[in-house]
């Protein structure tokens, strides 16, 4: 967790995992006893420490792009380096509508992550996305007009909840540069698309969340998502002598059908 402190009670924060994974010529350590080429991965963690005091800011892509370039230029046996950072997010308190300067509560709906492909002699490969950010909506979705065969029970519907556990990763171009921005709007263009329009099936309201990130930022060249659909099953209390109204729905887990694409220009 860095703290980056602008003056001695206002700070920001950023809190991130990191995995590192090197490639390279690194085949004596294997096939004999030879370990000249291991880079200690204690020596990779204390890299990672030592690069975020000095470099690491609130922008997790960009601290992704300061490790992978920092072991290709250090170490010349290294072909590569897939870097991976999760984001543990911290929103700023708000206390009488006045953002406090350093008092955080955890944002826990889903985990933002960054990913770097660094190969030596070319351009990084750089992406970021949100995993498991869980959005409901509780009318203006339906599910009609699907393929009917002898094992179809499901039935039509044109008002039903929609739940999902939203995943999106986002290719960025060799163009881009305010990667926080992009991220921000691009989960905004999601929350604006599932609240706003009619849903006729999870995989349109997929399409148009990617459609419209595309459109909003420029600076992505692909989106890949993935809405698993979390059913809450309308509950039969007519033995309890209440009409079936959808208004008390169970939650579950399992089965749930999986809705993935990718998206590009
Ligand atoms: O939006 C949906 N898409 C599906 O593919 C599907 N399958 C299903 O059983 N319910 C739904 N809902």
């Amino acid at each position: 967790m860095k703290v980056i402190r602008h003056d001695e009670t206002h700070h920001d924060v950023c809190e991130i995992e990191a995995d590192v994974l090197l490639q390279g010529e690194l085949d004596g350590s294997y096939l004999s006893e030879d370990n000249r080429s291991i880079i200690p991965t204690d020596t990779v963690k204390n890299t990672v420490h030592f690069l975020a005091h000095d470099q690491l800011g609130t922008c997790r892509t960009s601290f992704a792009q300061v490790i992978g370039k920092h072991f290709l230029e250090t170490y010349p046996h290294l072909a590569g380096a897939e870097i991976e950072l999760r984001e543990r997010k911290w929103d700023r308190l708000s206390i009488d509508g006045t953002p406090h300067p350093h008092a955080f509560a955890h944002s826990a709906n889903g985990e933002f992550f960054s990913r770097g492909s660094f190969s030596r002699g070319q351009a990084p490969v750089l992406s970021s996305g949100i995993r498991g950010h869980l959005i409901m909506k509780t009318t203006q979705s339906g599910f009609e007009g699907y393929n009917i065969c002898e094992f179809t029970t499901l039935p039509p519907t044109s008002d039903r909840v929609f739940a999902t556990r939203l995943g999106a990763e986002w290719s960025f171009d060799s163009t881009a540069t305010d990667y926080c921005s992009a991220d921000a709007a691009i989960l905004t263009a999601a929350h604006e698309v599932f609240a706003n329009t009619y849903s006729p099936s999870v995989q349109r309201t997929l399409f148009e969340i990617g459609e419209l990130a595309l459109a909003r930022v420029p600076h992505i060249s692909r989106i890949e998502l993935k809405m698993p659909n979390v059913h809450f099953l309308s509950l039969d209390l007519t033995k309890l002598s209440r009409p079936n109204q959808n208004a008390v729905l169970l939650p579950t887990d399992e089965p749930h059908g999986e809705i993935e694409a990718v998206i590009t220009r």
